[in-house]
C-alpha cells in the first residue's frame, strides 16, 4: 500500500526527501503531535475519586518519550506537540507539558468528567461516560509549525483538531496516524460525548491521505470499518482483548498483555503512541500493534498518565533491538508500510510479556507515582 500522503503533500518537487520514514540508522524522524492537554475529573458513585492531567497529547507524549527509537546522546525524543490550554491549566509542571509546553489561550482548559460505573464488569460494556465540561480553543492550521515532519499524530479529544488542521498536518507530515476520537465526537448541550458517522463529517474526504486510523470498539461502528479499510489501515482496539487491524486485502488480530486495570483512561492514546513507536522501530503494522497493546496495558495499570519503570523501558528497548536485528529487511522503506505479522511476532509477544511483569512491581515499589485510588478494578 502506498504511503497515505500524496507525493506532493509532504515534499515539494525537487526538495531533498530527508524526512522519509526509514529503518533505524537513518536521519532523526521528527514527529508532530496535535491535540490539547486537558483536565480529567474521575467520578465514581457521585464522588470525585481522582483529578489528573489528561488529553491524548499527554498520554501520547509520555509513550513516545519512553519508546521512540533514538541514540543515547539524542536526549529527548524528536517530536513537537501543538496543544492549547487556558490560564487555569493545572499541570504545566507535569513531565509531558513541561517538556513540550502548550499554547496559552484566553478560554479555559478543556475539561472532562469521566463517570465510572460499578456495573462495567463486561469487557465490552462502555466503562465510562464522558462529559466535556469546558472546551479550549480549536487548533488552527496556522498554529502548526511551518516545516516538514516524518510523521504526525492527530489526537484531539474535544473536536479541537479542525478538518483544515488535519489537512495541513497531512501536507506537512509524510505519514499521518489519526485517532478516530478526534474526528467523530459530538457533544450534546450538557457536554455528554456522543458520536457521529465519519462519512457525514468533513474529515471523510481526507481518509485516503491518512496512513492509519485507530478506533475503539465503541467508535468502530461510526467509522465504518469496511469502507475505511479500503482507504487506509484501520485499527480497532478492544480493551483487554487486544486489537484487530484491517487493511485493503487483509486483517490480523493482535493479542493483548495482561494488566490489572485501575483506570482505563488513556489506554487508546497510549496504544496509538506505542503503535507509532513500533513503526518507527521498523516493525510491520501487525508487529507494531504489539507495542501498542503493551503500552495500552501499561496505561490501565495506573491512574492518569503512567510512570514507566526504567527497568521495564530498558527491557523493551533491548527486546526491540534484538528482534529487529534479526529481521532480514526493514519494513518501512520510505514508500510502503508492511502490514503482515512477521516471523518474529510470537517471539516479540513472549518477550514483551516478560517485560510487562515489571509493571506491577513498579506500583508496589513506588507509591508516590500518583496511583491515588482504585478507579475501576477488574
Ligand atoms: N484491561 C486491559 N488489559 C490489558 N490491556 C488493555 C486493557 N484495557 C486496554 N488495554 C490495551 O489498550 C488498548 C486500548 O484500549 P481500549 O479500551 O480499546 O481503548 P480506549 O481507551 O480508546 O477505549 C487495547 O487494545 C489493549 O491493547
Ligand atoms: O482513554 P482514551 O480514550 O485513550 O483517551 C481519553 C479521552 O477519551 C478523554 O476525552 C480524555 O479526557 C482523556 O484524558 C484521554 O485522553
Amino acid at each position: 500500500m502506498p504511503l497515505a500522503a500524496e507525493p506532493d503533500d509532504a515534499h515539494e518537487e525537487g526538495e531533498d526527501q530527508q524526512l522519509l520514514l526509514t529503518a533505524k540508522g537513518g536521519p532523526a524522524l521528527e514527529g508532530l503531535v496535535v491535540g490539547s492537554y486537558c483536565h480529567d475529573v474521575l467520578i465514581r458513585g457521585g464522588r470525585i475519586v481522582g483529578e489528573t492531567l489528561g488529553g491524548a497529547a499527554a498520554f501520547v507524549s509520555n509513550v513516545l518519550d519512553a519508546a521512540s527509537p533514538r541514540e543515547e546522546e539524542q536526549g529527548e525524543a524528536p517530536f513537537v506537540v501543538v496543544s492549547k490550554v487556558g490560564r487555569d491549566f493545572a499541570y504545566a509542571s507535569a513531565p509531558a507539558p513541561a517538556r513540550r509546553p502548550p499554547l496559552l489561550c484566553a478560554s479555559p482548559t478543556t475539561s472532562f468528567h469521566a463517570q465510572f460505573s460499578d456495573a462495567a464488569a463486561s469487557a465490552h460494556a462502555p466503562d465510562r461516560e464522558l462529559r466535556r465540561v469546558r472546551a479550549c480553543d480549536p487548533i488552527y492550521p496556522a498554529d502548526l509549525p511551518d516545516r516538514r515532519f516524518a510523521y504526525g499524530l492527530a489526537v484531539g479529544v474535544a473536536g479541537e483538531v479542525l478538518p483544515e488542521t488535519l489537512e495541513r498536518m497531512i501536507r506537512l507530515c509524510h505519514a499521518v496516524l489519526v485517532d478516530a476520537q478526534a474526528l467523530i465526537r459530538a457533544f450534546d448541550g450538557d457536554g455528554a460525548v456522543g458520536h457521529v458517522a465519519l462519512e457525514d463529517t468533513p474529515y471523510a474526504r481526507l481518509l485516503p491521505r491518512v496512513a492509519f486510523l485507530k478506533a475503539s470498539s465503541e467508535e468502530a461502528p461510526y467509522v465504518g470499518v469496511e469502507t475505511a479499510r479500503r482507504q487506509c489501515c484501520v485499527i480497532v482496539t478492544d480493551g483487554r482483548d487486544g486489537c484487530r487491524l484491517y487493511w485493503d486485502g487483509g486483517e490480523a488480530r493482535v493479542a493483548p498483555f495482561p494488566a490489572v486495570q485501575v483506570d482505563p483512561t488513556g489506554a487508546g492514546d497510549s496504544f496509538l503512541a506505542g503503535f507509532a513507536a513500533g513503526l518507527l522501530w521498523g516493525l510491520s503494522a501487525t508487529d507494531a500493534a504489539l507495542l501498542g497493546n503493551f503500552f495500552g496495558a501499561a496505561a490501565v495499570s495506573q491512574v492518569g498518565v503512567p510512570t514507566f519503570h526504567p527497568k521495564m523501558l530498558q527491557a523493551v528497548k533491548e527486546i526491540l533491538e534484538e528482534k529487529i536485528a534479526k529481521r532480514s529487511s526493514p519494513c518501512i522503506n520510505g514508500t510502503t508500510f508492511t502490514f503482515d505479522r512477521s516471523s518474529v511476532h510470537d517471539e516479540l509477544h513472549a518477550a514483551l510479556q516478560e517485560a510487562a511483569r515489571l509493571m506491577p512491581e513498579q506500583q508496589q515499589a513506588d507509591p508516590t507515582n500518583g496511583n491515588g485510588g482504585d478507579i475501576c478494578s477488574v
